[in-house]
């Protein structure tokens, strides 16, 4: 206590956590600091005590790093709650409640934090780390989470009449933002092998059941959609490198065999273009004609023979939608994504705070070359359909469309002169890459709206995972189930990001909002 510049008596502190000043020596800047990073503290006016920087902090730099004093759920509401530690204390994940300290206790709040926190439960310690620059003599801040128990100053308090309160938080404390670090994964979940498969009731989420009856056992019950085929009397034109590369709108017919053999014609499926496609001149084939072929897969033996009088089919009697088995590094991967929109969350100034991310799928990197984040713009842009998950589809097909005119063209359907050479054959599109979000997994704080949902849907995600439901106006099983709805072409698992795995959820929005 003796080299502090200042003298903290128990009536200084409590008057300091109401917001006053009444410390006995000067807090004012002054040439000494209290870490490693050149903090200092000073009266941050109408808050008492607050941390500032002496010089500029880069970000993503690790600040200062508080060990934790534990309290015992019963010993902190016996005694510590009646005391000023309640202006200080916030809940550890296990039901303790812990005491920053160093400088940990003393940073104020913001709604735009400079500074996040990280919870280390294997040291007992809270991290914090710079979330931007910050600049000599700036005030650093976290975010407390929405439901303070001060009249706080200095808040520019944005666009959010769309906050309310999460009626599960205990008032009064510190609704952390946990950002768990790889010794809270270890610790969570009881494992340390990346590899281990997790049974489902160890993942942090919950997968929602779409509840879809499509067994397909009858004629009348099958869907089908028009597609164009086209005779081939000579087998050996299916050899010639054109016609392989033929009919690749793959998504829609990839669960379709590309040649029926009847009697003594084979036809050969090619899209399901509106108009005909196009033909080679060279080839001595006939007109491509309308066939009606099933829109999905058998997934029984019944439905399998039924669909085959249409259309050879393939029999996958794992439905496509069905969640795989998650590894211990494939939730990491999932959880880097929820801490990535946790954070961004709380950053949206002036919009609503929903976050929409696209992360370089887990195991298949090369199928994306870089993650996509967007926020929702509907109020600054002053447009009613540019929500977060439009705005991350939008930037995907953006970037998709800025790839170059000659992967493009390659991947045409029906080039005017059909390359013969395979070296060119190889950069054509892949099964499904046609769409903007094959096999790549949505990432968002709110469960997405009708339209998000459908749009998701067009774009044939595989995997949608949200924190907030939005029980009035989620597609995606709120008010309605988009991709478990009869007669769609495609469906995507979703799952629920259970909340008590994170230390605060992001703001909630108001329930007829859509998201
Ligand atoms: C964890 S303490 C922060 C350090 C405190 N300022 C001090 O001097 O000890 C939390 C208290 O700081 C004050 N505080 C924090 N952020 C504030 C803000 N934005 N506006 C007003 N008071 C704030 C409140 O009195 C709150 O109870």
């Amino acid at each position: 206590m003796a080299a502090l510049p200042f003298t903290a008596t128990a009536s200084d502190s409590a008057s300091t956590s109401s917001g006053e000043t009444s410390t006995k020596k000067s807090l004012s800047q002054s040439d000494w600091t209290l870490n490693d990073q050149g903090c200092y503290v000073k009266i941050a006016e109408g808050k008492g005590r607050g941390v500032y920087a002496s010089r500029v902090i880069p970000p993503q730099t690790v600040i200062e790093v508080s060990p934790v004093l534990l309290f015992s759920k019963s010993e902190y509401e016996d005694h510590g709650r009646h005391t000023i530690l309640d202006h200080y204390t916030f809940k550890w994940r296990d039901g303790r409640m812990a005491l920053a300290l160093g400088l940990g206790s003393l940073f104020n709040h913001s709604t735009h934090p400079n500074v996040i926190y990280m919870l280390d439960r294997a040291h007992e310690c809270i991290k914090y780390a710079s979330a931007r620059t910050i600049n000599p003599d700036e005030e650093l801040c976290i975010f407390y989470g929405h439901k303070l128990w001060f009249d706080p100053v200095g808040i520019v308090e944005t666009l959010e009449p769309q906050l309310s309160l999460d009626q599960h938080d205990q008032p009064a404390f510190f609704d952390i933002l946990a950002i768990y670090d790889e010794a809270d994964d270890t610790e969570l979940l009881g494992s340390s092998d990346p590899n281990d498969i997790l049974e489902s009731d160890a993942l942090p989420f919950t997968w929602k059941k779409l509840q879809v009856d499509e067994e397909e056992e009858n004629m009348d019950d099958i869907r089908t959609i028009q597609a164009w085929a086209v005779d081939i009397p000579d087998s050996k034109h299916i050899a010639t490198i054109w016609l392989k590369r033929s009919g690749l709108e793959s998504d829609t017919l990839a669960h379709l065999k590309r040649i029926r053999k009847k009697d003594s014609t084979s036809t050969l499926l090619l899209s399901v273009s509106p108009s005909a496609p196009l033909l080679p001149a060279n080839v001595d084939i006939g007109d491509p004609y309308q066939v009606l072929v099933p829109c999905n897969p058998a997934l029984t033996q019944t439905s399998l023979v039924l669909k085959n009088t249409l259309w050879p089919t393939v029999y996958a009697p794992r439905r496509k939608w069905e969640p795989e088995k998650w590894s211990i590094a494939k939730v990491r991967w999932a959880r880097n994504a929820i801490n990535h929109i946790l954070r961004e969350s709380n950053q949206t100034s002036g919009e609503l705070p929903v976050i929409a991310h696209v992360p370089r799928p887990f195991g298949d990197e090369a199928q994306l070359p870089q993650s996509f984040t967007a926020k929702d713009t509907r109020i600054s842009t002053a447009h009613p359909l540019r929500h977060a998950t439009m705005n991350v589809i939008r930037e995907i097909a953006d970037f998709r469309a800025s790839i170059s005119s000659s992967d493009i063209a390659a991947d045409s359907l029906m080039s005017a002169s059909p390359p013969e050479d395979s070296r060119e054959i190889s950069c054509t599109s892949s099964n499904g890459t046609n769409y903007l979000l094959t096999g790549l997994t949505l990432f968002i704080t709110h469960e997405p709206c009708i339209m998000c949902s459908m749009a998701l849907l067009h774009s044939r995600v595989k995997e949608v995972f949200y924190i907030i439901p939005m029980p009035q106006t989620g597609g995606c099983s709120g008010s309605a189930c988009l991709p478990a709805l009869r007669g769609v072409n495609h469906r995507y698992s979703i799952a629920h990001w259970q909340p008590g795995e994170l230390g605060a959820a992001p703001a909630h929005l108001d329930e007829k909002i859509d998201a």
